[in-house]
């Protein structure tokens, strides 16, 4: 017998990985408000927020209360909620008008932020790195005066200078922030240079990093991922990643993600069988449909199809799936009613609908659904009434074969 380790059929445990102990800064509140459909009610603000708590999000942010007066009064609210799991932060200008603000809303912490590439620099706020800089220490040391949690965070990180980077982060790191924030602002971040910005980064700091990534690229999640094993600790999501134009890590794909990396520790923490709850919720919410082939919650995310996968499915799950659809609280569906079904497909149906053939009976009725499977789409009614009539038309043949052996016995 061969030993050769295959690398491309590792077991599900080989997908285990060192990522440290993650925590979850859920932004629907806050990025997702700027998801084009987004409307939130205070009620649904609300709605949201116990639901993310207890789901078990560890930080829930919050629009700016500079936003509007109903900003202001819904971070109000949701400050005296009084949740079990997650804190409260706000996302605030690096600005001292803003920070004065948000310290007196009740949060647990402040996330500010403020752009350091050329096209923020320019095009945005307009000011240089020492401005920058002089308003970043005023404003944590201001916000820590107030006994507050503190966040520092770099817009557009990845489009920035890695010298202006390593000076702001080791500036704000000395004066003490709980956590400094990495943005990939527009989303054009890879995976390979999100591992290297955030080893450099994490070699030169002591404080905590938090990280942004947009999905303009397809590469949040991935992104995410990556950035844990370089050393973060910290992810924005949303839920269903919802956000500025395509959106952010979104928080059902990211526990789709991290429970095959981190299983224990994922499941001993946040209750997975809430992440459907939670996207129906802001599906109805922002009006949208929940992606076809969304992790976890698309309708056939736990549907498999062709006669092969079918067959090993039914002899153990864990041939075609990584993610066990019940740690989310759903089933998984075998899809027989078609031209690709096979055999032992058929062979379960068989036996759920409680009939008795042999194999090479069941091999000829799959051949029946496979020709009809050709010509077109078929249902599940379709599929039992070919097997019912089979296994009708056998039975008259049993009957007939006995009726003639009873006749010929008399005879004889
Ligand atoms: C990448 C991100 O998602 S960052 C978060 C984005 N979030 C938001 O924008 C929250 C919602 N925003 C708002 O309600 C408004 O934009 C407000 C209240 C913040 C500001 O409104 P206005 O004063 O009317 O300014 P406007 O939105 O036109 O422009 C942004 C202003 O913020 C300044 N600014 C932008 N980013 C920063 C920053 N990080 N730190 C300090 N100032 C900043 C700009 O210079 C500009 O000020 P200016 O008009 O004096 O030049
Ligand atoms: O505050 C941050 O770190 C991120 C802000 C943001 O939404 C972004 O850069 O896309
Ligand atoms: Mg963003």
């Amino acid at each position: 017998m061969s030993t050769t380790h295959n690398p491309y059929a590792p077991n599900p445990s080989d997908f285990i990985s060192n990522v440290p102990r993650f925590e979850i800064i859920d932004s629907t509140l806050r990025e997702g408000e700027q998801f084009a459909n987004a409307f939130f009610t205070l009620e649904n603000k609300i709605r949201i927020a116990k639901a993310l708590d207890d789901f078990g999000v560890d930080y829930i942010e919050l629009t700016s209360p500079v936003a509007s007066d109903q900003a202001r009064e819904e971070v109000e609210t949701i400050c005296k909620l009084g949740l079990k799991n997650s804190k409260i932060l706000t996302h605030i200008r690096c600005h001292m008008h803003d920070a004065k603000i948000a310290v007196e809303t009740g949060v647990d912490g402040v996330n500010v932020f403020i752009g350091t590439s050329n096209f923020l620099r320019q095009h945005s706020h307009g000011k240089d790195m020492s401005f920058i800089t002089k308003s970043a220490i005023e404003v944590i040391e201001f916000v820590k005066s107030k006994g507050l949690e503190i966040r520092f965070s770099t817009e557009d990180s990845f489009r920035s200078d890695i010298v202006d980077l390593l000076n702001i982060y080791t500036t704000v790191d000395k004066i003490g922030v709980n956590r400094i924030g990495i943005a990939d602002t527009v989303g054009g971040a890879n995976p390979r240079q999100v591992y290297e910005l955030i080893r450099t980064i994490k070699s030169s700091v002591k404080c905590e990093i938090e990280t942004h990534f947009h999905n303009d690229t397809g590469c949040a999640i991935a992104n995410a991922y990556t950035a844990l094993e370089a050393g973060a600790k910290f992810i924005d999501t949303c839920i269903l990643g919802i956000g500025e134009r395509n959106g952010i890590v979104p928080l059902g794909g990211f526990m789709a993600r991290m429970v095959v990396s981190a299983p224990d520790y994922v499941k001993s923490k946040y209750k997975l069988n809430k992440i459907r709850e939670l996207e129906n919720l802001i599906a109805e919410i922002v009006q949208v449909n929940i992606p076809f082939n969304n992790p976890i919650t698309g309708f056939c995310a736990f549907t498999h199809k062709a006669g092969i996968h079918a067959k090993a499915i039914l002899a153990n799950p864990s041939t075609y799936e990584i993610l066990n659809p019940t740690d989310f609280g759903l089933t998984r569906y075998i899809h027989f009613a078609n031209r690709l079904t096979g055999w032992n497909a058929i062979k379960a149906r068989v036996e759920q609908l409680n009939l008795n053939l042999t194999d090479d009976q069941i091999k000829i009725v799959t051949q029946q659904i496979k020709k009809m499977g050709d010509i077109r789409p078929l249902g599940i009614e379709d599929v039992d009434s070919i097997i019912k009539d089979f296994h009708s038309k056998e039975n008259e043949i049993v009957l007939d074969d006995e009726l003639s052996s009873n006749k010929r016995q008399r005879v004889d």
